[in-house]
């Protein structure tokens, strides 16, 4: 008897600088691979030997907002077509450190660019061929932190690079970018309270994996 392939299954990581999603997103694989799944995971900016070339630009070179959205969106498109949809096609589990939601937060709502602009880019690089539905997360774990936590646990972690350098505004304006994110699409958003302890945090993980993909 043949095995059915299982879908593909696209989630994403979202939240301010500092806000844990690196550090639980391990945890997220290992229940995906406990139970069979095959996983890969990723990262934008990033994720091909290109889009690591742009993530380089995009994190330590000056440029203005239309510059940083053209790039965030062109390392997109070669990670789309390279790794991620690919991956789907095979039936894995495809975890996602950052995609648009991060775009819409940081070079929208930080920065202060065009969000319909943004949005066109979206259209452009997430189109699927001969489908309606733009390629997204079907579910984005969205951790949410107040800036000042997340500035505090980044101090002496690591050497802050173009973004972690910006002030508190530019992070409440991130995250007030995020909860209208979610707003607008709340079947697609889980919200992590990233203030909790590390335990606390990876449980919460844990239980919405469980609700989203546990047995029914
Ligand atoms: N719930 C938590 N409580 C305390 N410290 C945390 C917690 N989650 C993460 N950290 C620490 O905060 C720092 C930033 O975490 P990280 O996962 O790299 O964040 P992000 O990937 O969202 O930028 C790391 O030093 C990490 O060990
Ligand atoms: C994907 C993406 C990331 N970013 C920013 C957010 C982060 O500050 C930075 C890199 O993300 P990240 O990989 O989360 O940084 P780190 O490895 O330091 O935790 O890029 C954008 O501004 N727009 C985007 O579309």
């Amino acid at each position: 008897m043949t095995q059915r392939t299982p879908s593909g299954l696209f989630i994403s990581f979202e939240g301010i600088d500092g806000a844990g999603k690196s550090t639980h997103i391990a945890a997220v694989a290992d229940w995906f691979r406990a139970r069979g799944r095959r996983v890969t995971l990723t990262r934008e900016p990033g994720g091909t030997p290109l889009a690591e070339k742009l993530r380089e630009l995009l994190l330590h070179d000056a440029m203005d907002p239309l510059s940083e959205a053209l790039l965030m969106f062109a390392a997109r498109r070669d990670h789309v077509l390279q790794v991620i949809q690919p991956a789907l096609a095979r039936g894995e589990v495809l975890l996602c450190d950052r995609f648009t939601d991060a775009t819409f937060a940081y070079q929208g709502y930080g920065r202060g660019f065009d969000l319909q602009v943004l949005g066109q880019l979206e259209q452009w690089v997430q189109q699927q061929p001969g489908q309606d539905r733009l390629l997204e997360p079907e579910r984005c774990f969205w951790f949410d932190l107040p800036p000042a936590i997340a500035a505090a646990r980044l101090v002496g972690a690591r050497q802050p690079d173009k973004f972690e350098a910006e002030a508190e505004p530019f992070f409440q304006r991130v995250a007030s970018g995020y909860a209208a994110r979610a707003a607008q699409s709340p079947q697609r958003f889980a919200r992590i309270d990233a203030s909790q302890s590390l335990e606390q945090v990876r449980e919460q993980v844990l239980r919405h994996c469980e609700q989203f993909w546990g047995p029914a």
